[in-house]
């Protein structure tokens, strides 16, 4: 399973967040925090590219952003995505993570109802656009044309079947402005397949550290700085992967 359609058929949102974006996968969001809040990355327009039916990536770097737009494939993904900024019942509940930089943007343990209804109000405002992506086009996002100061993306540009990862790392580079901001997480070596509910999706490429870097670098990023994320064995085979890798890159 990795085909468009294998996505668009098997993949159900409440399955893959219950199962994958709890606070026990809030490395990248808690990145993005710092690197926005250090100053170490900075711009106008933020590009989730990949963004899955998620929001943590929003809650984390809003108030840093002027605008933000949503990038993903399946249509259910979009669909629970703008279900969430419209505010209509029964959505997928981010509170935790809102909460979390709610939090650490006050620098205090203490959050209220109206301090966390404040952020919902800013995510919303801050996210101008839900659009289509496909990673594998040369320009992602056709039939829109459009380049962000930063672009963060998630455990999406090796999960896509149909090119090499390394074309796949280009076809993103051309989303970035020149001078603007690349962050990837991705599943190293060795992955080969993740679980969401019953179904089993591929990573058709397994690439190493080195080989991330390589695609990067023959993409025109300079790497500034990465990380590790080292994961346990998962008793319920959910994952066969042992780490995440966070490279962080700027477009030359
Ligand atoms: C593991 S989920 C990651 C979701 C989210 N970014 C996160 O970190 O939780 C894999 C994502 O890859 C996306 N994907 C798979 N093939 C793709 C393709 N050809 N182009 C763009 N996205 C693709 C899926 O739609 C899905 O959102």
């Amino acid at each position: 399973m990795s085909s468009k359609e294998d996505y668009e058929r098997y993949f159900v949102p409440q399955d893959y967040v219950k199962e994958w974006a709890g606070l026990d996968m809030s490395f990248y969001p808690d990145a993005l925090h710092r690197l926005f809040s250090t100053g170490v990355v900075k711009g106008d327009t933020y590009l989730e590219y990949g963004a899955g039916p998620v929001f943590h990536s929003v809650a984390a770097v809003c108030p840093f952003v002027k605008e933000i737009t949503m990038a993903e494939m399946v249509p259910q993904n979009r669909h629970a995505l703008t279900r969430w900024l419209d505010d209509e019942k029964d959505v997928i509940n981010w509170d935790d993570y809102i909460c979390r930089y709610v939090r650490l943007d006050a620098k205090s343990t203490e959050v209220t109802e109206a301090s966390i209804d404040i952020r919902k109000t800013l995510m919303r405002s801050k996210v101008k656009n839900v659009i289509a992506c496909d990673a594998i086009l040369p320009n992602p996002l056709t039939p829109i044309e459009a380049t962000f100061d930063v672009v963060g993306t998630s455990l999406t540009i090796e999960c896509a079947l149909g090119s090499t990862y390394r074309e796949r790392i280009k076809n993103a580079s051309n989303l970035v402005k020149s001078g603007g901001y690349f962050i990837q997480f991705v599943a190293g070596a060795p992955a080969t397949e993740w679980r969401c509910g019953n179904t089993f999706f591929k990573c058709p490429e397994v690439q190493t550290f080195d080989d991330c870097l390589v695609a990067l670098n023959e993409a025109g990023f300079n790497v500034l700085e990465t990380d590790c994320l080292k994961l346990p064995p998962y008793e319920d085979y959910k994952y066969d992967g042992k780490e995440m890798l966070l490279i962080v890159c700027r477009k030359i």
